[in-house]
């Protein structure tokens, strides 16, 4: 079997253009901010996508770029005035933040009703008790992309190998919704190869290059690749080793072109709802 590729870059392309009919629809354009500290040349890359992303779907989208050797304090009340702005429906803090600004104080910092990212403790609070809030963006994606795949969710084995705050805790409370019978592995899990081979469906989220080898799939899984990794020959590569997996999987993401432009769609659907809740739909 050859896997089929899952194209993440085509889905995230309906995903905005259904977003852009909906905007041309309303009588305002919903408000997003992304603000950036520093020079982090990634963060480059992504904050010039999103702009271009949303400009072009009809959000009146802006960066606020502040200096590396930007004060924690002038970040948390740039932050305030984002919240208390009523043209900015999203605020999108890029991570990671220089060494001075802790993350976590700028996150609590965000109005809940604001925070598209979906890394406020209410929103993440939310999520755990099955109430409607902001769903962080890359998990949101990938589940997206699962049904676009037509994998069968309902008592399906799934594996998210990663358990980070933004990628592996919100995507196994996903699947765990999606009634998928989840595990969760990481650094201490004794066997990660056999823990992986036994998914039916697999979500890889390590940022460790090519982690996953072609023998920890299992015939026929779906196999989703959160990660975004230089290898040392400088391309970009995945956590999954994509050729190797490509025989044994049903169907697999590729990167780039995979989890990626998804991200950047959700925030754009992330904003669009919270601008509709902002405004009393729902
Ligand atoms: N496509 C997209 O839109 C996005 C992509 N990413 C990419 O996804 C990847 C993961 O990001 P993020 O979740 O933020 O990363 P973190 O570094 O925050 O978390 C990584 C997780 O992987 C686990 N881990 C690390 N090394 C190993 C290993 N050798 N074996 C088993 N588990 C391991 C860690 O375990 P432990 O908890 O035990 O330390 C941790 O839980 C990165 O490549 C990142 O660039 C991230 C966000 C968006
Ligand atoms: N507050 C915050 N929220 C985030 O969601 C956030 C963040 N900070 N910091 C960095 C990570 C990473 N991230 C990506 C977004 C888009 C692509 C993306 O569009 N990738 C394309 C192109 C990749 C390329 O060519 O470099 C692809 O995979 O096809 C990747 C990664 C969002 N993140």
């Amino acid at each position: 079997m050859t896997a089929r590729i899952i194209d993440g870059k085509a889905v995230a392309e309906r995903l905005r253009a259904g977003l852009a009919t909906r905007i041309a629809g309303l009588h305002f354009r919903p408000g997003l901010r992304v603000v950036r500290v520093g020079e982090d040349p990634a963060s480059g890359v992504y904050v010039r996508n999103k702009d271009r992303a949303a400009l072009a779907a009809g959000f009146d989208s802006s960066t606020i770029h502040l200096p590396a050797e930007a004060r924690e304090s002038d970040l948390l009340m740039l932050v305030e005035n984002l919240n208390i702005d009523p043209a900015v429906d999203g605020i999108l803090v890029q991570l990671p933040l220089p060494p001075q600004i802790r993350p976590e104080m700028v996150i609590a910092a965000i109005d809940p009703a604001k925070d598209v990212d979906g890394f406020h403790t209410v929103n993440a609070g939310k999520l755990v008790t099955r109430q409607h809030g902001l769903v962080p963006c890359t998990p949101k994606g990938v589940m997206h992309l699962l049904r676009e795949a037509g994998a069968t969710l309902r008592g399906a084995r799934a594996v998210v190998l990663g358990r980070s705050q933004i990628v592996g805790r919100p995507m196994a409370q996903l699947l765990l919704d999606a009634d998928c019978t989840v595990t969760m592995v990481h650094s201490n899990t004794r066997d990660l190869a056999a823990e992986c081979r036994r998914a039916e469906i697999l979500v890889a989220a390590v940022g460790k290059p090519e982690l996953v080898r072609g023998d920890w799939v299992g015939e026929g899984a779906i196999v989703i690749d959160v990660g975004i990794n230089r290898n040392a020959a400088g391309k970009l590569v995945g956590d999954v080793a994509f050729a190797e997996a490509l025989p044994r999987a049903a169907a697999i993401t590729p990167v780039p072109g995979g989890v990626g432009p998804m991200t950047i769609a959700c925030l754009l659907e992330n904003t669009l709802e919270a601008a509709l809740a902002r405004r009393g739909h729902t």
